[in-house]
């Protein structure tokens, strides 16, 4: 049995006043399907709450009128508990002026700003593609993070860091098939992953929950755990049988608008707490899949 994760209380959302899909850059967005704003409002509201009704608390930022996938904070960089934040460099042009916002927002926060590659302008990095689990910042690159910048965060924060490969075109961010559940179980889709790295994904996960296609594709694996609540999109029968066999509430919400961009309930909501005690090392390490 698994520890609670040591993270995932304290987060940021930006509230949605201008989604809209204005262009393409996953498999699920399409410009002929516009989410409803009400709809969406109410679903963003009702997201915020059950984090609060978790015990979490949330930090709203608000949106840029250019930037309509800003409401997926998750994004906008990588935080932690000890006040530090990586700046995202991403790799759709329509997406960076977020970036802009969001420094503003770490450093009047009081968060040290850091850009992976020193620069901004340095390799790509999607905060969507990292999260703190076990001894190391698991990193997945590909299709937005490039491995470039996993040597970058290892470097620059001394960490030991494992990258995951991600090979499938729907699965274009670590957090649509990795969900990290406890200090041992984590929510996993193995197919989104390239040979290599499955087997690397088995050595970092003790326990894994393996989603289904359907379950992957419901965005089950896009699910967000505070304390003992995990918030999830979707949960079939059998999932919510293994959650709750390990003491958590479930807390199923329908994010059906912002499916329409291609995230759900992690990718609206950036964990400003992230613990790096566990996973440093002295000069950095990274662990890539052979
Ligand atoms: N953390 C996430 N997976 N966020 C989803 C981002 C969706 C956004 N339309 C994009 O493609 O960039």
């Amino acid at each position: 049995m698994g520890q609670p994760l040591r993270w995932g209380r304290r987060y940021l959302m930006v509230r949605p006043d201008h989604f809209r899909i204005d262009y393409v850059i996953n498999p699920y967005m399409s410009t002929q399907d516009q989410p409803d704003p009400a709809l969406t409002r109410r679903q963003w509201d009702a997201l915020r709450q059950a984090i609060v009704d978790a015990g979490g608390s949330v930090e709203v930022l608000e949106q840029r009128p250019d930037s309509p996938d800003m409401v997926y904070a998750m994004n906008l960089g990588l935080a932690t508990a000890d006040g530090r934040a990586m700046l995202s460099h991403m790799r759709f042009e329509p997406r960076r002026h977020e970036s802009l916002t969001a420094a503003e927002w770490f450093t009047g926060h009081g968060f040290a700003l850091d850009r992976a590659g020193g620069d901004g302008v340095g390799p790509h990095f999607e905060s969507g593609d990292a999260f703190v689990f076990g001894d190391s910042l698991v990193v997945g690159y590909g299709p937005r993070t490039e491995a470039l910048a996993l040597k970058h965060l290892a470097t620059e924060w001394n960490l030991r860091v494992r990258g995951l490969r991600i090979a499938h075109e729907g699965m274009y961010h670590l957090d649509l098939p990795f969900c990290p559940v406890d200090s041992t179980h984590a929510l996993v889709y193995p197919p989104a992953f390239d040979a290599a790295s499955q087997a690397e994904l088995a050595g970092i996960v003790p326990e894994p929950i393996v989603l289904t296609d359907d379950e992957a594709f419901a965005f089950s694996g896009n699910s967000v755990v505070v304390g003992e609540t995990i918030l999830m999109p979707a949960c079939s029968p059998r999932l919510r049988e293994i959650l709750t066999g390990l003491g958590l509430r479930v807390v199923v919400l329908d994010l059906s608008e912002f499916h329409k961009g291609g995230g759900s309930a992690r990718c609206l909501t950036n964990p400003l707490d992230f613990d790096l005690s566990g996973i440093t090392v002295p000069g950095g390490d990274v662990i890539l899949p052979a």
